[in-house]
């Protein structure tokens, strides 16, 4: 089925280890060359759904199609998918250029056919003059970058990224990133990525699907996430500082029955406003300022203000929010309402 090349399609997916429960009915489309993003608490299932994509595991319940096709009874090995980890999983007694020939010999390219793609592979990801190194004497950028190009060698219908970035170093990860993306751009593979960073979540994918409990809670573009967030999992999770959630609504209006929820970057700092609370803290973070106040009712707001807010520990501020931009749950359910 070529139309369906690059779509895949998880049914009701379930997986238990022993008595833990990894994923509990997970139903997704992933549609031919988009890129999503998984993001979820620790132990939430994100590895599970690439591991049984992959067929690393299999589902107790469920069905996992891979290009229009029930991948039940295709070994790993014959599934359309490559899988990049964090920790490389490089084989550590071959150099690059072995890493990456390594899976064309076992496809039976001829030679001089994968030593070309392999060099076009290492070309395109910026390592082609250490192709004669051993893992352990690279950096873990350079090695992700290895691992990366094997990957890119497959030639896949879906690439599964299990956090490729995790372990690298702030500006290197924020250049692989834009590689990442530049890649995908340019090849249109359907990629699902997971990753704990926030960033990448709301940068990288075309969808961000986030999972909790081994559910899915919310799936949608990043941004229509972010600004309407289907529950107060949603809500807290996405976003840093998380979202102010006030049962009852409190100081940002009552609402019996409900749960009110304003982002950090929607409250101000206005010495007219209504709001009045106690500055608690002012964590300085270069481009911004995040204030950490508290209400004489107890409750805590946070509040994100330019780089240099000119207020201190301990000072009564008023705070100013804007009613457009609180949310509402159900304090029962969760809910958005
Ligand atoms: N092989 C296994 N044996 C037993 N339990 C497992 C196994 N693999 C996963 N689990 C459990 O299943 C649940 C889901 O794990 P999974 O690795 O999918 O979570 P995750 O969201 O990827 O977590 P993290 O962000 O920490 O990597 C966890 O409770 C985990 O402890």
């Amino acid at each position: 089925m070529s139309d369906a090349r690059g779509v895949i399609r998880l049914e009701s997916l379930t997986k238990a280890y022993g008595r833990v429960t990894a994923l509990d009915g997970v139903d997704l489309e992933v549609r031919a060359g988009e890129m999503v993003t998984l993001v979820g608490p620790s132990g939430s299932g994100k590895s599970t759904v690439l591991r049984l994509i992959a067929g690393l595991d299999r589902p107790d319940h469920g069905r996992v199609w891979v290009d229009g096709q029930d991948v039940a009874t295709v070994p790993p090995h014959r599934r359309a998918v490559a899988m990049v980890f964090q920790d490389y999983a490089l084989y550590p007694h071959l150099t690059v250029r072995g890493n990456l020939l390594f899976g064309l010999q076992v496809r039976r390219v001829r030679r001089a056919e994968a030593d070309r793609r392999a060099r076009a592979a290492a070309e395109r990801l910026g390592i082609a003059d250490l192709l004669d190194r051993y893992p352990d004497q690279m950096s873990g950028g350079q090695r992700q970058r290895v691992a990366l190009a094997r990957a890119l060698l497959r030639e896949p219908s879906v690439y599964l990224l299990d956090e490729p970035l995790a372990s690298l170093d702030a500006p290197l990860r924020f250049a692989t990133r834009a590689d990442l993306l530049a890649l995908h751009r340019e090849l249109r593979t359907t990629t699902i990525h997971v990753t704990h960073d926030q960033q990448e979540a709301m940068t990288l994918g075309d969808r961000v699907v986030v999972l909790a409990g081994g559910r899915v809670r919310q799936v949608g573009p990043p941004q229509q996430v972010y600004d309407e967030p289907a529950d107060t999992f949603v809500a807290g999770f996405l976003g840093s500082p998380p979202m102010n959630l006030v049962p009852g609504g409190g100081l940002l209006g009552g609402d019996a029955g409900a749960t009110l929820g304003v982002r950090p970057e929607d409250l101000a700092l206005d010495g007219a406003a209504p709001v009045e609370v106690t500055l608690e803290a002012v964590e300085a973070l270069g481009s911004e300022a995040v204030l950490l106040t508290r209400a004489d009712d107890g409750t805590r707001l946070t509040v994100r203000t330019g780089p240099r807010p000119g207020v201190g520990p301990g000072e009564r501020v008023r705070l100013r929010v804007d009613p457009a931009r609180v949310h509402r749950f159900d304090t029962a359910t969760g809910l958005r309402r």
